[in-house]
């Protein structure tokens, strides 16, 4: 044997000395010591939901000392909204990580760029949406389709998995089966899925209609290599990064090109309307009904436009309540068109509802359901789209009332509003079947691909494949920002509704499709009551104190569209546009 002494240490222990080295490199350990090193902050807004998520905690320990069994009902109603917490039940390392991950995915989906070169990315807004948007250009459209998707969902897959293992969880301690019961149980219904899904059955045949005449439209324009007429609309050809709004692409397919144009966006920028502009039009019309005006905090501290100070925003534009019955503040990137007038709207119809209900206890300040937080600004959007409300606010110089102009209407207003049904409905089909199980990580891009086919008539212009570690629900902001979804399909069926009972309060004469309730203090007592309730009753009281019904009803948005699908009937049949697609399954088209 030979000495120890004589045999170099690092000989002795070279095998070791090798194999700490290549570990260490794989796992990017850090070698030495920094004693200025500290462990990485929490990010901010975990520690805010961490506070907030004590704060539930220590709530609903208190309320769980009494015995509610014999309580007044209305008191029995608060606690029980103090009681169930969502993720906020989870406690110390698992709700730490949870946090985390809903910051992680954040933090990719606000700062993911599509890169045309070396130098040059571009991001979702407003560039992104800005091509989707405008661009003709079948393989330009495919770039910024595939490169958006690249760009979010393959990060955020693993993640999203772990997301939904927590949030499940979560879900339990709140006596849920798993977190898609969790959302469902805010609509207080025996089964939530299948009404949507019977609302849907009733709407699906108006989605054929226009789905079959855009199509054969986009097959025209783009040739039938390109677009099928037979197979679903390749999905980024229809003016929407995500294919959920049409609306862009009405040039596309405009019925009757000769009529004046009811898009004002150019009008809007030939008047030099800046953000503040656009968002006093949809203040002057909320106080035209006597609702609330919104307090002068909310113009000191709203976001209007991104800001050119470099910083990172989330510029998905939102409505925020600081429960404090005086600050209420919207977040928006601004664009200067009429989708961003519209959804100022949309965003004021939120802070109203904050300002309505400011004076319910904390836990009633919601929406009836979360779909009537949603309609709110939609609602009043409907009177302020139509041609003559445009006219009358100097947007629209021109007005036609004849048989075709109202068709060339309700076809813009169609390729929003019927078009994003489906799209609607199918995010939380999706998500209700994940938090189920139903979905795992290894056919999350399947399983949303078949439903978007089946449902919304659309397919990937590209290959897209789980093993490929596609991940396409992250290209979508309420994935990562862990928004519920069906309250949009539900607010679509209630807008309408709730335009049809307000436009006949306001003593309209008109087709339904042309009824504005401006300065109708009537209509507006009407919806400011019904705001006044926050959820401190059940939605059918709320429904009922604006429509008299107690039941969501599809019967109105079908009144308001009739003329349109008529239409649609008749040219489908003309053109020879063939309505519906064929089972696809998941086949994808060759890629081109
Ligand atoms: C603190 C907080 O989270 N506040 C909530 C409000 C609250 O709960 O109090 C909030 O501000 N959520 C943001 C979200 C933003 C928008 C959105 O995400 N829209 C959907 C679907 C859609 C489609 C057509 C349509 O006509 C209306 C909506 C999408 O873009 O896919 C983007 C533009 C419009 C609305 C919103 O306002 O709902
Ligand atoms: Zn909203």
């Amino acid at each position: 044997s030979r000495d120890m002494s004589t045999l170099p240490l690092q000989e002795f222990f070279k095998p070791l000395i090798t194999y700490l080295t290549a570990e260490n490199t794989k796992n990017d350990e850090f070698i030495g010591w920094d004693i200025n090193w500290k462990p990485p902050e929490t990010p901010p807004q975990v520690q805010e939901s961490l506070k907030s998520a004590a704060f539930d905690l220590e709530a609903r320990a208190n309320v769980s000392k009494f015995d509610w069994t014999n309580f007044d009902p209305d008191v029995m109603r608060q606690l029980q909204k103090i009681y169930y917490i969502g993720s906020s039940a989870l406690e110390g390392d698992d709700l730490i990580e949870y946090e985390n991950i809903l910051a992680d995915m954040e933090q990719i989906y606000s700062t993911a760029k599509v890169c045309e070169s070396e130098s040059i990315c571009i991001p979702l807004d407003p560039d992104l949406t800005r091509l989707m948007a405008t661009s003709r250009d079948y393989d330009e459209l495919k770039w910024a389709w595939e490169g958006w998707r690249r760009e979010t969902g393959p990060e955020m897959k693993d993640m999203y998995e772990n997301f939904v293992t927590l949030a499940n969880k979560a879900a339990k301690v709140n006596d849920q089966p798993d977190m898609g019961a969790y959302w469902r149980s805010w609509y207080e219904v025996d089964d939530l899925k299948a009404d949507s899904m019977r609302l849907w059955e009733q709407l699906r045949p108006f989605y054929e209609q226009l789905h079959a005449y855009v199509r054969g439209r986009l097959s025209e324009h783009y040739g039938e290599s390109l677009v099928d007429p037979k197979r679903p609309i390749p999905a980024h050809l229809l003016g929407n990064m995500w294919a959920q709004s049409w609306g862009n692409i009405l040039d596309l397919v405009l019925p009757y090109p000769g009529k004046t144009s009811i898009d004002v966006t150019p009008a809007l920028v030939d008047q030099g309307y800046d953000a503040l502009r656009m968002f006093n039009i949809s203040e002057e019309f909320f106080t035209s009904l006597g609702l609330i005006p919104s307090p002068q905090s909310f113009w000191d501290d709203t976001m209007f436009v991104k800001p050119t100070d470099g910083r990172d925003v989330v510029c998905h534009a939102s409505a925020w309540d600081f429960y404090n019955a005086k600050d209420i503040r919207i977040k928006m990137c601004t664009s200067i068109n009429m989708e961003d007038l519209i959804t100022i709207h949309h965003e004021m119809g939120h802070t109203q509802y904050f300002l309505q209900y400011k004076d319910q206890p904390v836990v009633y300040r919601r929406g009836a359901n979360p779909g009537f937080h949603e309609a709110v600004g939609d609602l009043l959007a409907l009177s302020v789209s139509t041609p003559d409300h445009l006219h009358q606010i100097g947007l629209l110089d021109t007005v036609e009332d004849d048989a075709e102009a109202d068709i060339n209407f309700l076809m813009s207003m169609a390729l929003d509003k019927i078009a994003f049904l489906p799209f609607g409905l199918l995010m939380d089909l999706w998500r209700w079947d994940v938090f189920e199980g139903l979905t795992t990580k290894d056919s999350y891009t399947e399983a949303w691909w078949k439903l978007r086919n089946d449902i919304q008539g659309v397919e990937a212009p590209v290959e897209r494949s789980d093993e490929a570690g596609h991940f396409d629900p992250g290209a979508k902001y309420h994935i990562p920002g862990n928004t519920p979804y069906i309250r949009y399909f539900i607010s679509h069926v209630l807008q309408f509704q709730m335009h049809r009972s307000l436009c006949e309060t306001a003593g309209n004469t008109r087709s339904l499709h042309q009824c504005d309730i401006y300065r109708s203090k009537e209509a507006g007592k009407k919806l400011g009551d019904m705001l006044k309730l926050g959820s401190s009753k059940k939605w059918p009281e709320a429904l009922e104190a604006i429509t008299g019904s107690r039941e969501m009803d599809a019967s109105a948005i079908v009144d308001y569209f009739k003329p349109l699908m008529t239409w649609l009937e008749e040219k489908n049949e003309e053109k020879g546009y063939v309505v519906g697609w064929s089972d696809t399954g998941i086949t994808m088209k060759p890629t081109t």
